[in-house]
């Protein structure tokens, strides 16, 4: 599947963080989203594939965002036949979104990044736009650490599995009133605690990385971006662990439709008998050939956001295939004036 998709998506998220970082600081996190949005999707439609998005910017409502059962590609557009050959291709689902992190990017915030998830049809878990409750650590504490287990018993675990005091340990938690008890619970216990506005993606990337000084994500965040999170992370080989919050009274924000009945009716209606289930990362992103990428729209852990010059930009991406077994760190250079100047660094 890979072959020269791995370089192409590049270009996906880079459009996408570019568009996007024009909004940066202008207090419109609408547009910032929505400029994304397309600069993604416009970049996508050239790509020699049969793509599907698998999740997208909108669950319900078909335009304009990149919508759940788009279909993009080269392959997938009405005279595809003066291309290619459709049914030649392996058809590939995608997770994006082309911008996590919209709060961020309209209030000029580090953290934000244009993401997107790529594996063969039916390799990345549709997730409804629910809430899920997430645990991510690096790779030495995959299999150890556990969802089900309180998060005083799991930094004691992070702490013997990564050779540090739990005093030493950092746990990223998403600044909400729905984590009070949780973030006492950790300092309690004797770790640190990063409070994070919004972008629970990068955070969870992180805790694959030494490095990063995050060493677990904890807490309840979107499950869409569980997902995209769970890609990267089976990637390179971390611990991952999701599960659905169908409660609205868990996390008291309105968001995930009116009741727990009706919610575990559309979860039944998706095919989800079981509502609790822990999905763990080769769950998530099941498929045999996996790819993430993300570019950074304001600088991040991980990434530098976009920085413009006279006549063009740099950018940072990521790139991790579970086929070629390699995290890549693109640094790119775009030229549009001709410009006078292109500095090295
Ligand atoms: O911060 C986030 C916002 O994502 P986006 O809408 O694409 O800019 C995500 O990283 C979070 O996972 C998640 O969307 C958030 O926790 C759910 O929203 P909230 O109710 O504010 O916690
Ligand atoms: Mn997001
Ligand atoms: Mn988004």
């Amino acid at each position: 599947m890979e072959n020269t998709l791995g370089l192409e998506i590049i270009e996906v998220v880079e459009q996408a963080a570019i568009a996007s970082s024009k909004w940066m600081g202008k207090g419109e996190k609408n547009i910032a989203d929505q400029v994304a949005v397309e600069a993604m999707r416009e970049r996508m439609n050239k790509i020699h594939m049969r793509g599907r998005i698998v999740i997208g910017e909108g669950e319900r409502d078909e335009a304009p965002m990149l919508y759940i059962g788009e279909e993009v590609g080269i392959c997938t557009q009405p005279d595809a036949k003066n291309f290619c050959n459709p049914d030649e291709l392996v058809e590939i689902d995608i997770a994006v979104d082309p911008c996590e992190g919209t709060n961020l990017v309209a209030y000029g915030q580090n953290g934000s990044m244009a993401v997107l998830a790529i594996s063969e049809k039916g390799g990345l878990f549709a997730a409804p736009d629910f809430y899920m409750k997430k645990l991510a650590a690096p790779a030495a504490a995959r299999g150890h650490v556990d969802i089900n287990k309180s998060a005083t018993e799991n930094l004691k675990i992070l702490s013997e599995c990564l050779n540090r005091a739990v005093e030493e340990l950092v746990v990223v938690v998403m600044d909400r009133p729905r984590h009070k008890e949780l973030i006492q619970e950790i300092r309690t216990a004797g770790a640190r605690v990063r409070l994070i506005s919004d972008g629970d993606v990068s955070a969870a990337i992180c805790c694959a990385f030494a490095g990063t000084n995050i060493h677990a994500l904890m807490g309840i965040g979107a499950a869409p971006e569980g997902v995209i999170s769970a890609a990267a992370l089976r990637c390179l080989g971390g611990h991952f662990q999701g599960q659905l919050i169908y409660d609205p009274a868990v996390v008291q924000t309105g968001l995930i439709g009116e009741s727990r009945e009706g919610n575990l009716a559309r979860l039944n209606e998706m095919g989800i008998t079981d509502g609790d289930k822990v999905y763990n990362a080769d769950e998530l992103a099941s498929g045999e050939t996996v790819l993430f990428a993300g570019c950074g729209i304001t600088p991040g852990t991980l990434m530098d956001g976009v920085r413009f010059f006279h006549g063009g930009a740099r950018t940072q991406s990521l790139v991790i295939s579970s086929q070629s077994k390699t995290a890549r760190f693109v640094d790119t250079v775009h030229l549009w004036d001709e410009p006078k100047t292109i500095q090295l660094r």
